[in-house]
């Protein structure tokens, strides 16, 4: 069994991954951290998990060295910085994925989209946004046809604001609401227009469901296209794609709540056949963070993808 470490065990995303980690064949969970939980069993969360396995304090210097493991780091943005020069000095060659966007525009690190890399990860992995995962999947097979900005509206569900109080993740704030915020300029605008090389006008808002989101792309063509077509690019480009469902409708979020792909749909062309309208919904604990850092973890160790991770079923809900 290959060793993980997880850091940020606590949160919503740190949940999901000691979860998909319980059931997973070839890693096995074998430290978990987090201040307010430090000295409680692991086992309290995730009873597949075993009794003996305490949360420790988060302190980048007391890590375990995994030398041929792995670190997975769920913490707040801003935070991964002194785990990552601690793994450095322990445990040089292990792999580190980093959920948060601390990594992502460093060209040192691989930015970790399966189902669009050019490339296997090596050992320092940043797993991409949530929303930008179902903008880039939305975008991605229709890029060279793409003429200006793509506009994508954008509404998640509140565990996207992770567990730290804000009016984001305020249910009360949220009821009957939807709350749009960072209407220009988010962290996932910029790190899907440096990945797909486009101009994005992202605009995103919440909601007041627990999980799952949706991004609505608006794309201008350079040239008239039929629907057929449209369909037939999208299904050649994900057909190898297990985690990636095309359909013509367009997918709703509930359908796609607490499953590990993501779908796209509900093509529509404008009457001059030069706007195309795409929906991709996904999770965003699942595919929008803990499944996709499952994927990654999967190929920088040379297994199956999805190894651990059933494309089909759908995991327990958190809320
Ligand atoms: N939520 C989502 O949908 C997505 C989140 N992400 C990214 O994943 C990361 C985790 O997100 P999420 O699980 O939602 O966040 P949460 O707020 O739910 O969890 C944050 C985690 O970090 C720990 N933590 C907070 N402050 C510190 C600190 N000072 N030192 C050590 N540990 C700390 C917390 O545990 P404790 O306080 O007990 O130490 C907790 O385990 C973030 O970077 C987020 O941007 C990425 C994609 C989707
Ligand atoms: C609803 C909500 O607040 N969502 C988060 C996105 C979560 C995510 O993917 O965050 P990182 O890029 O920080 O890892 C946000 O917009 O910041």
């Amino acid at each position: 069994m290959i060793p993980v470490s997880l850091v940020g065990a606590r949160g919503y995303v740190g949940l999901e991954l000691m979860r998909l980690l319980a059931g997973h064949p070839r890693f096995e969970l074998v430290h978990a951290a987090s201040r307010e939980r430090a000295g409680q069993s692991v086992s309290d969360q995730v009873p597949a998990l075993p009794a003996s396995l305490r949360y420790s304090t988060p302190v980048p210097e007391a890590l375990p060295a995994l030398t041929s493991g792995a670190y997975v780091l769920a913490l707040p943005n801003g935070m991964a910085g002194a785990y990552v020069e601690a793994i450095g000095k322990i445990a040089p060659d292990a792999v580190v994925i980093d959920l948060s966007a601390d990594y992502r525009f460093d060209p040192a690190w691989h930015y970790g989209l399966p189902e669009l890399a050019q490339s296997a990860p090596g050992h320092r992995i940043a797993n991409p946004g949530c929303y930008a995962t179902a903008m880039q999947l939305a975008v991605a097979p229709m890029l060279d046809r793409i003429e200006g900005p793509v506009q994508c509206f954008g509404v998640s569900g509140y565990s996207g604001a992770g567990t730290t109080p804000s009016p984001r993740n305020d249910p009360d704030a949220l009821r009957d609401n939807l709350m749009p915020y960072a209407l220009a300029g988010h962290v996932h605008e910029r790190e899907v227009a440096r990945q797909l090389r486009v101009p994005v006008e992202f605009m995103p808002h919440v909601a007041p469901h627990f999980r799952g989101l949706t991004v609505t792309a608006n794309m201008h063509l350079s040239a008239p296209i039929g629907i057929d077509e449209v369909l037939d690019i999208y299904r050649r480009r994900y057909a190898k794609a297990p985690l990636v469902h095309v359909q013509d409708a367009a997918p709703l979020v509930r359908d796609n709540a607490g499953r590990h792909g993501a779908t796209v749909g509900g093509f529509t062309l404008s009457d001059d056949a030069r706007r195309l309208v795409v929906v991709a919904t996904l999770d965003n604990l699942l595919k929008g963070a803990a499944t996709q850092a499952v994927q990654n973890l999967n190929l920088a160790f040379g297994l199956d993808s999805l190894a651990g991770i059933d494309a089909l079923a759908s995991t327990e809900t958190v809320a």
